[in-house]
């Protein structure tokens, strides 16, 4: 089974407006809800291709409610921790420009952590968790590292997608496949990536520090796989973005998702890239169908 680890999970409310004016009165042209949290959208993307996942986190309130409704909703499973405070919402904000902000969320305590721990314990080498989004504040800095410990302890695959340190710590781990856009990539070898070639290089010491899989996606620019045994770049579809929001975590859950039915990897990073493209295009999240549709508008070369 997979399961997605949410350990802040959102409401994301999305707002369209025609122009943003600081210390103004905005009005909105359109608005919506999704939840969201990165474990959370590989869930439900997996979920529309089919795939049965179970998403853990900690949620509360309202807002927490709202989330485990609408994942139900889509028949996906959760087994969240009960916590005292509200889910956060996250606002992103559609002008011209995409403009995030993301809340804290809330506290998250010793116990809760525990129980958490003991859930990740039970899972086994026949199961895959993918690890993803910020680590509440509340908790150590330590947390996916702890976990993966007890992954790796069990024999349970995992996934990461986090950043900065958060991703450095889990490498000597082994994760399946990590997934850091090209800023984040730069981030943590303290310099500029603007192109897939200036990928490979920082790419292939990810996998020398222990990453199976790397990919890195550039946004409109392409994406990058490098693995131990090929380095492949891809082009992106191009079309209208409506809203980026959760394209990284549909590249992840199209990965998985294509590897799991051909374990060609050449196949899961086209797919993994026309996921992500779908959901650039889309308001909400990627489909099935708008995948097929553009899936053969991606193409990979391999770097020698
Ligand atoms: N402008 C765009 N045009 C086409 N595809 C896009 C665009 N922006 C994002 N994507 C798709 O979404 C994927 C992830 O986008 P990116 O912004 O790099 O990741 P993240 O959401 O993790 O920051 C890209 O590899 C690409 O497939
Ligand atoms: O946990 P973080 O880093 O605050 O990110 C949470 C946000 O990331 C998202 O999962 C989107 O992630 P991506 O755009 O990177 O795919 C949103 O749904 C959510 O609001």
């Amino acid at each position: 089974m997979i399961y997605t680890l949410t350990l802040n999970p959102s409401v994301d409310y999305i707002v369209k407006l025609e122009s943003f004016l600081l210390g103004n009165l905005n009005r909105t042209l359109a608005e919506a809800k999704y939840p969201g949290g990165k474990g959370i959208n590989v869930s439900r993307v997996l979920s529309g291709l089919g795939v049965a996942s179970i998403a853990l986190g900690f949620n509360g309130g309202f807002t927490g409610k709202y989330i485990e409704d609408y994942l139900k909703n889509e028949k996906i499973e959760t087994d969240f921790i009960k916590v005292k405070d509200d889910s956060r919402i996250n606002i992103k904000l559609k002008t011209e420009q995409e403009t995030e902000i993301n809340a804290t969320g809330p506290d998250i305590t010793e116990v809760d952590f525990q129980l958490l721990k003991s859930k990740i314990a039970q899972l086994t080498k026949n199961d895959l968790l993918v690890l993803a989004g910020s680590i509440p504040s509340t908790l150590p800095e330590t947390t996916y590292e702890e976990l993966v410990k007890i992954c790796k302890e069990n024999g349970v695959k995992f996934v990461c997608d986090a950043e900065g340190d958060l991703l450095k710590k889990v490498l000597p781990y082994h994760p399946f496949l990590i997934k850091p856009n090209h800023h984040e990539l730069g981030d943590l070898f303290q310099t500029m990536i603007s192109s897939c070639e200036e990928v490979i290089p920082y790419g292939k010491k990810l996998i020398e520090m222990g990453a199976k899989n790397v990919i890195v996606s550039l946004a409109d620019k392409g994406a990058v796989l490098i693995n131990e045994y090929m380095s492949l770049i891809a082009d992106v579809p191009k079309g209208e973005v409506k809203n980026s929001v959760g394209a990284g975590d549909s590249m992840v859950a199209g990965f998985l998702a294509e590897y799991l039915n051909s374990s060609n990897y050449k196949e899961a990073f086209q797919y993994s890239v026309a996921a992500g493209s779908a959901t650039a295009f889309s308001l909400g999240l990627c489909t099935q169908e708008k995948i097929g549709e553009i899936f053969s508008q991606v193409h990979i070369r391999e770097i020698l």
